[in-house]
């Protein structure tokens, strides 16, 4: 098992009281697994992938432990998370294309982040090289600055970077958002040819678009409101769910060869719940059409088929 992350709290301080952005959060990762991250926006996934890798200012550890390969990652101590970063957690934060510094040619930043992470630059030369061609770049790259490359060529060397130390984890949010399909197509099959190559080990693929998940993921995991509403192989969820959120999720999608002209998406109707004050009991039951009495106590992530969990009263199967 990659990663094991039990029961994770992590909100946000804020004048107005604790946003209770993670809120009890399980999930496992196996060795090579790719998982992709689905919900609507403030359910709690860039926060995920943020507490894997630092907490900023206003974040805090209320509570919960994560396992990377059997050891304790010490999400709290920012001191003490140093040598996970890079070497064996890694993460694209959402925009990091458009965040690659202007006035540094690529080899010096790629340079300047290895011997930050107590790595000589020239160790890894080759390997650097390799990877650029692997994923169709030339190495040429390493002399440009990245106003000169486009955004899929941008996306590729950020995900070079990223995993050049072959990290256990990576973890990709939003990664392929800004590009157009095709190109978004091939960044996904580098990522891929990266996870089958050994130079990660597993992946959360952090998404809004659950077609491009179903290409790349193993598993899918969706998060509402600061919760785990549901996680299985990606067929499943998308041919199979069970969470009434996730069966409205994927009723939402446009199936392949519609329209817009013939049918109208219909959305998911309210609103999620402010994490602020969330509240008691199942936190989608103000939406969810089959609610009932029992749903005011919290559901249990339980396992309902091997490899498929669901937090809510009606799955039991
Ligand atoms: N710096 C912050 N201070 C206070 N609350 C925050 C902060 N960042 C995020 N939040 C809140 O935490 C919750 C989770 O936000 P998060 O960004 O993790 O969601 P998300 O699912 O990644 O959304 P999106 O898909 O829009 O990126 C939301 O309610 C959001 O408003």
């Amino acid at each position: 098992m990659t990663l094991r992350v039990n029961d994770l709290k992590v909100y946000y301080q804020t004048l107005r009281g604790d946003v209770h952005a993670l809120d009890g959060v399980n999930f496992d990762l196996a060795d090579g697994e790719i998982m992709g991250l689905a919900g609507e926006s403030g359910c709690g996934k860039t926060t995920l992938g943020k507490s894997l890798i630092r907490l900023d200012g206003r974040m805090r550890h209320v509570g919960g432990t994560i396992e990377l390969d059997g050891k304790n990652v010490p999400i709290a101590d920012d001191r003490a998370m140093s040598p996970f970063r890079y070497h064996e957690i890694s993460l694209i934060p959402q925009y990091a294309m458009s965040a690659l510094n202007p006035t540094r040619k690529i080899g010096r930043m790629i340079n300047e982040l290895l011997r930050s992470r107590g790595v000589r630059p020239a160790t890894v030369a080759k390997e650097l090289n390799r990877r650029l061609e692997l994923v169709g770049l030339d190495p040429d790259v390493l002399h440009r600055f990245p106003l000169e490359l486009s955004g899929g060529m941008k996306q590729r060397v950020v995900m070079v970077m990223a995993t050049l130390l072959n990290p256990s984890l990576l973890i990709a949010d939003e990664a392929t958002s800004a590009l157009d399909v095709s190109t978004q197509r091939s960044v996904v099959e580098s990522m891929v040819e990266f996870r089958d190559r050994g130079y990660v080990k597993s992946m959360i693929f952090v998404t809004h678009d659950i077609s491009l998940v179903y290409q790349m993921a193993d598993t899918v995991m969706v998060m509402y409101a600061g919760r785990i509403a549901e996680k299985a192989p990606a067929s499943t969820i998308i041919n199979d769910p069970q969470h009434p959120y996730t069966k409205m999720l994927i009723g939402a999608l446009p199936e392949v060869g519609t329209t817009t002209a013939d049918t109208r998406l219909e959305g998911i109707p309210g609103t999620p719940p402010g994490l602020l004050k969330p509240p008691t009991g199942c936190r989608f039951k103000d939406r969810c059409p089959i609610a009932s009495e029992e749903c005011s106590e919290t559901p249990p992530l339980v396992e309902i088929d091997p490899g498929h969990w669901a937090a809510c009263w009606k799955t039991g199967r």
